[in-house]
């Protein structure tokens, strides 16, 4: 008789830490944040003062009213690919699985709100209003959380707070709202994602989610930020509104001369019998400025700016020229 003795992959614990009277508390939450940047690429935080629970509702609510708007009405501020800005649908198609991700978004720049790129909708007055105030309390907390990464590397403590300057018009860091169609009744086969594997090209993502609306998943084993390096179990991550799923992207990756880990992640496309109605998420991407340097303290790589490291990340990506087809930010 042959006993088998392999254990089943066990689920990576994503580690929660409280951001609570962060200014105090800023030591200890530094050494949770260091340890889950180090060692699992994602950690969720829970009670920050800002952007508050209630907060995030109202932008929840803010960003349905707009994706119940008429196509006509959302085709008024288009997918402009070399600005990253503006609305798609179905049109991101990831190398990972060469097919559309089943979702529509869109992405919102700090410095261009009030430009053709923001929604000028008069069904939604408020959106400008509401919008910019989340993204800049959304910007400010990732500020904090960066400087923690900036003293670790041997950097001023506001470092990246100024290499990520999102009133310059050179400005890339992108707030996207995302939503994942109603699937109701529809099988998809198993190669269709509502996002499909992807790592994020920024220094970090702030990403805000409903509870109820699960489907994220993680996959650890990435050990540098040029590779597609995966294992083969995914983590998924339970959604709650409220707290903020972090994780590194590929430039601080790079930055931190691949200390800090970028994980493969993926939102799953629900079967029939679970729950198949529309999923909303928010994902703030906090992209150094276009000519920021990024260099690494032990110089791992070579120097490059922040606009040509997303360039170069792309067409790694999705291989050539049409590579610009992809959206920049994730
Ligand atoms: O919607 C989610 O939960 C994840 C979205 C994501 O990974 C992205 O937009 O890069
Ligand atoms: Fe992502």
């Amino acid at each position: 008789m042959t006993i088998n003795t392999t254990e089943a992959p066990k689920d990576r614990k994503i580690p929660k830490i409280s951001v609570a009277n962060f200014a105090e508390r800023k030591a200890e939450i530094s050494r949770q944040i260091l340890d889950a940047a180090e060692n699992s690429g994602f950690f969720i935080l829970e009670n920050q003062e800002s952007p508050s629970v209630a907060e995030i509702e109202e932008m929840f609510t803010i960003s349905e009213r707009f994706f119940n708007l008429p196509e006509a009405k959302k085709k008024e501020t288009p997918h402009i690919k070399a600005e990253n800005t503006g609305w798609e649908t179905r049109s991101q198609i990831r190398p990972s699985t060469g097919l559309p991700d089943q979702k529509e978004s869109i992405q919102l720049q700090f410095h261009r709100r009030g430009d053709r790129s923001w929604p000028q909708d008069p069904s939604i007055p408020e959106f400008n209003k509401t919008v910019s105030s989340f993204m800049a309390k959304t910007h400010s907390l990732s500020m904090d959380i960066l400087s923690i990464f900036a003293v670790a590397l041997g950097f001023p403590e506001d470092f990246f707070a100024k290499a990520h300057d999102v009133n310059r018009t050179n400005a890339q860091s992108t707030m996207r709202l995302l939503h994942y169609h109603d699937i109701t009744g529809t099988q998809f086969p198993p190669s269709y994602w509502r996002a499909g594997p992807h790592t994020d090209y920024d220094c970090m993502t702030m990403l805000f989610q409903k509870t109820g609306e699960d489907g994220l998943e993680i996959c650890p084993g990435r050990e540098a930020h040029t590779s597609f390096g995966m294992g083969d179990h995914w983590t998924p991550v339970k959604a709650k509104t409220g707290e903020i799923v972090c994780n590194i992207g590929d430039m601080l990756m790079a930055w931190s001369d691949d200390r800090f880990k970028s994980l493969f992640h993926r939102v799953r496309c629900p079967s029939v019998g679970e729950r198949q109605t529309s999923r909303y998420s928010i994902a703030y991407f906090n992209q150094a400025n276009k000519d920021v340097e990024i260099k690494g303290p032990l110089g791992k790589y070579p120097v490059m700016t922040a606009e040509k490291y997303l360039q170069d990340a792309i067409k790694r990506n999705y291989g050539g020229p049409t590579a610009m087809n992809a959206l920049t930010a994730a």
